[in-house]
C-alpha cells in the first residue's frame, strides 16, 4: 500500500467575498503522478500555491508527508520542488549561471551539466534564458524544481502554449522523473495529457472536486451511463497526422 504524501482536508479559500475554493480534499499517494483538471477559474492554480505555502489559505487542513501545513511551512518548503512561471527568470543570465543561482539558494551543491541533461539542455548550456525556444523553457523551469533533490514537484499547466512535438517530450520528461521516485502534481486542460501521464485526477469545477479516479475508470464509468460519442471516431485524428509527418523527436525550434 503507497502511502499518501500530500493529504488535503476540507479546504477552503476566500478571495474576499468570493470562495475559489470550497471545501475540498484529496489524497495524493508517493510516487505517483496526479492531475488537478478543470475549467478556467476552477481554483487549480489556487489550491496548488496553498499546498507549496506560497499562498495563504482560509480554513482546512494540508500535510505534505505527515507535516502540517500550518506549524511546518519551512520543513514543507524542503520537500517540494516549485516551478516558476518562465517571466521568473532573468532573462539575461546563461542557464548554467542561472543554475548556480539557484542552486546557491536552496544551500545545494549540483553540477549544473548533469541537470541539464536530464532536460536534454546541455547543449545550451550557455545560451540566455532568453533565447530559449518556449518549449526549452520550459524543460528548463522543470529542471529547476529539481535542484534542491524534493520529493514531490509541482507542475502548473506545464505544456500550456507548446507544439505537439514539444508536449510529448514534457510528458516523457515528466514520466521520467516520475520513474525517479519523485511524486508529481500537475495541473492541465488537456484531456489527452491527463490520459496519458495520470495515474489518478481529480476533476474541479467551480472551487469543488466533483469526479477523482484513474482516468481508465471515470471513462469507463462514463460509457456505464450509455454514453456514446455522437459520431464514429477515425482511427487517427489530425495530430497524428502533424506527428507522424513531422516526427517525435526533439526539435529545438
Ligand atoms: N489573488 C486573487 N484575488 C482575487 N481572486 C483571485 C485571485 N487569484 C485567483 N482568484 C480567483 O479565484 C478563482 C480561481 O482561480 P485559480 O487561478 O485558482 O483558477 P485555475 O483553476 O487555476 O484557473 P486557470 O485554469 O485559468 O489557471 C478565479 O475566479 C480567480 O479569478
Amino acid at each position: 500500500m503507497q502511502k499518501n504524501i500530500i493529504q488535503v482536508k476540507n479546504l477552503h479559500k476566500k478571495y474576499g467575498d468570493f470562495e475559489a475554493v470550497k471545501g475540498i480534499s484529496f489524497d495524493v499517494k508517493e510516487g505517483e503522478i496526479f492531475g488537478l483538471l478543470g475549467p478556467n477559474g476552477a481554483g487549480k492554480s489556487t489550491t496548488l500555491e496553498i499546498i507549496e505555502t506560497l499562498r495563504e489559505k482560509t480554513s482546512g487542513e494540508v500535510w505534505v508527508d505527515g507535516l502540517n501545513l500550518d506549524t511546518s511551512p519551512n520543513e514543507i518548503k524542503k520537500l517540494i520542488g516549485v516551478q516558476l512561471q518562465t517571466s521568473g527568470y532573468y532573462p539575461g543570465l546563461k542557464l548554467v549561471e542561472l543554475i548556480r543561482l539557484f542552486a546557491g539558494l536552496y544551500n545545494e551543491v549540483i553540477d549544473p551539466y548533469t541537470l541539464l541533461d536530464t532536460v536534454n539542455l546541455r547543449d545550451k548550456a550557455g545560451a540566455k534564458f532568453k533565447e530559449l525556444s518556449g518549449g526549452q523553457k520550459q524543460r528548463f523551469s522543470i529542471a529547476t524544481t529539481l535542484i534542491n533533490k524534493p520529493r514531490i514537484i509541482f507542475l502548473d499547466e506545464p505544456t500550456t502554449g507548446l507544439d505537439p512535438q514539444a508536449r510529448r517530450n514534457l510528458w516523457d520528461l515528466i514520466s521520467n522523473i516520475r520513474k525517479q521516485g519523485t511524486t508529481v502534481i500537475i495541473t492541465t486542460h488537456y484531456m489527452d495529457e491527463a490520459e496519458v501521464l495520470c495515474d489518478r485526477v481529480a476533476i474541479i469545477d467551480s472551487g469543488k472536486i466533483i469526479a477523482m479516479n484513474t482516468p481508465d475508470k471515470l471513462i469507463d464509468e462514463l460509457v456505464a451511463t450509455g454514453f456514446e460519442r455522437p459520431k464514429e471516431v477515425k482511427k487517427a485524428n489530425l495530430e497524428d497526422v502533424f506527428i507522424h509527418l513531422t516526427g517525435h523527436v526533439l526539435r529545438e525550434q
